[in-house]
């Protein structure tokens, strides 16, 4: 028996063996002492390595810590004095550092007692952060101001790159920095958004197939009446970013999951990095960033292997059809060709080269899919953990398969945005679960500072905002406020009724449908005004497509309770490890 054998073996490695006993002595037996016997020597130097390395790391977490704390109370010193801080004890031993860790572990609790405390009555406070240092959270009757402030005085970039560390995490300033993705996003994308729906609706079918089948030999997709148990994130993830990815480099790329999760994991890695780097002062950042980024380069490295080749290809394509139009090749629609075409328009290096390009695409996927994700993952959970979750699955499985047949079966974007109820409960589920700490995060890039409409003056380099998460739960905004209802916001255009926005107090009353893709002073989760997510059509879009494909295809089983989301800083992470029971449904539409 092999077990045997190698036990065998094991105890006479241990055991003197029989030649060795024969020639065992008495002097030996004398010379003999624990001390000097090699299994004492290698647990004495294991155990003093043991200990020097404890050593070493406790004596690096001391030097991290008194770095961290001094940074930070040079940060909080910043602050005028007259203004209240929520979530920092200024007589706490240590205040500066506890205030940051609070915002990093409890900012949920900071921002509604801060809403509470000074937001319902108009003032400003401050909110301590761990990515963004104090920030200066404005009560709601200041929105509509700060989301209409130019970027030479309050800068949505300079606060993004700040807070996601993208000197280190991500690097390439030249690219990040440049306007051909906003650009393209805006001429191209959202122009062409339901042209392509078709394709779209490709990726989704073939992504739930092979997600949801039980059927292990076939793409023929689970029968119904076998459940499945599968990631609800996980399943997202794959299905977003395989639909994403058909708009952004073709159909035979998209499919590749290599590929897809490697821009996930990108995306996961400036998280984590930033959240290191932000410990550390200015001066060590490089150093530290070469260790803490090695993730960050390794699944930008997939995503590159995969797109260079495809640029370069793209490129001589396009410039062999350009000087001989009669050749038969087609140009694919997709975010490739529009990005190569404006290319071929500009000058310098970094708008031409392939690598530049590439990396544009890496950068597109880090802003496009985990953002979308989320905000499926939350519309799934809330719809199917709601009370009533049978009855506005029903309700929302009529109006697509109702939608569907009066348009013969094909998501054409007029179908789409007959989604009235979907919408809602999207645009719903973002409300309560969506939250984050604030929304419209900027940074005072004037010289001077600038000067707050209650006439506060705020320094150069500070980050101010406003509470999302006490805005969304605001009983001055919403009926209700700790309710998931789904149809809030379709119930008043199905009615035919018209729905009274009260605006802030700014204005009296006013008429509007609020869709998901309408930001609004109290509705943030694309933020507002001027930098608003050019990219939610898109998003919205996508996720009413795959939505709509799930309630008419399969059957999900009602969670008993809703798989809680967590807060981290100003991120809130849905729950990564909840997994659903689903089936095919018997009778398609
Ligand atoms: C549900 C999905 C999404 C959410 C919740 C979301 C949210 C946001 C937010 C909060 C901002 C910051 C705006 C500000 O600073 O005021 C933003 C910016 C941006 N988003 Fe999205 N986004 C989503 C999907 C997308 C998609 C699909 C794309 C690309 C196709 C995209 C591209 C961008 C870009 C390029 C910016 C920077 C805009 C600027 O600086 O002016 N996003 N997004």
């Amino acid at each position: 028996m092999p077990v045997l054998d190698n036990i065998s073996t094991s105890l006479h490695n241990l055991v003197p063996s029989s030649s060795s006993i024969s020639s065992f002595s008495f002097s030996s037996l004398s010379s003999y002492t624990p001390s000097n016997s090699p299994y004492f020597l290698i647990l004495t130097l294991t155990f003093s390595s043991l200990l020097l390395l404890s050593l070493l790391l406790l004596l690096l977490l001391l030097f991290l810590f008194i770095v961290s704390s001094t940074k930070s109370s040079k940060e909080h010193t910043s602050v005028p004095e007259h203004l209240p801080w929520v979530g920092r004890e200024s007589t706490q031993f240590l205040a500066s550092i506890r205030a940051n860790y609070r915002g990093l572990v409890d900012s949920v609790r900071i921002y509604r007692e801060g809403y509470r405390k000074h937001s319902k009555s108009n003032q400003i406070y401050i909110a301590p952060t761990w990515t963004k240092g104090p920030q200066y959270i404005l009560p709601p009757s200041m929105t509509s101001w700060l989301a209409a402030q130019p970027d030479a005085i309050l800068n949505a970039k300079d606060c993004t790159f700040d807070t996601a560390q993208f000197t280190w995490t991500v690097g390439h300033p030249e690219i990040t920095s440049n306007d051909m993705i906003d650009l393209l996003i805006k001429r191209e994308l959202t122009r062409g958004i339901g042209a392509m729906n078709g394709e779209l609706m490709e990726e989704v079918e073939g992504s739930m197939e092979g997600l949801f089948s039980t059927n292990s030999n076939s793409n023929a997709g689970a029968e119904g009446g076998e459940w499945k148990q599968v990631g609800v994130f996980d399943s997202l993830t794959k299905t977003v970013g395989r639909v994403a990815n058909r708009v952004f480099v073709g159909k035979e790329l998209c499919s590749n999951m290599d590929f897809v999760m490697a821009g996930t994991h990108f995306a996961r890695d400036i998280s984590v990095s930033s959240y290191i780097l932000h410990m550390f002062p200015k001066f060590m950042k490089p150093a530290v960033a070469w260790f803490a980024t090695i993730p960050n380069r390794r699944h930008s490295g997939i995503m590159m292997k995969y797109l260079q080749p495809l640029i370069k290809q793209r490129i001589e394509d396009m410039n062999r059809k350009k000087a001989d139009p009669s050749w038969h090749w087609e140009e694919p629609n997709d975010f490739l060709t529009w990005m190569v075409r404006e290319s071929f328009k500009r000058n310098t290096e970094d708008e031409r080269s392939v690598y530049s390009l590439a990396y544009r695409v890496v950068l597109l996927n880090f802003a496009a899919i985990t953002t979308s994700t989320i905000m499926a993952t939350n519309a799934l959970l809330d719809i199917w953990s709601a009370k009533d979750s049978p009855a506005i699955v029903e309700s929302l499985r009529e109006e697509a398969s109702r939608v569907l047949k009066e348009h013969n079966g094909v998501w054409t974007k007029a179908a789409v945005a007959k989604l009235h109820r979907l919408d809602s409960a999207i645009r719903e589920s973002s409300r309560v679960s969506g939250v984050g700490g604030t929304s419209i995060a900027r940074k005072v890039r004037a010289d001077n500072g600038v000067t707050l409409p209650d006439g506060t003056w705020v320094p150069k380099g500070a980050i101010v905002g406003v509470s999302m998460d006490g805005i969304h739960f605001d009983e001055k905004f919403y009926e209700k406020v700790n309710e998931f209802d789904a149809f809030r916001f379709s119930r008043p255009r199905e009615e035919q009724q018209q729905l009274v926005d009260v605006s802030l107090g700014e204005k009296p009353r006013v008429t509007v449908h609020e869709d998901l893709v309408n930001t609004s002073p109290h509705f943030l989760p694309f933020s507002h005004g001027i930098h608003a997510c050019p990219g939610r059509f898109f998003a919205a879009n996508n996720i009413k497509l795959i939505l709509a494909h799930l309630l008419l295809n399969y059957e999900i089983q009602p969670f008993e309770t809703r798989p809680p989301n967590m807060s981290i800083g100003d991120i809130s992470v849905v729950p990564v490890k909840a997994t659903m029971m689903i089936r095919k449904r018997e009778v398609k539409a």
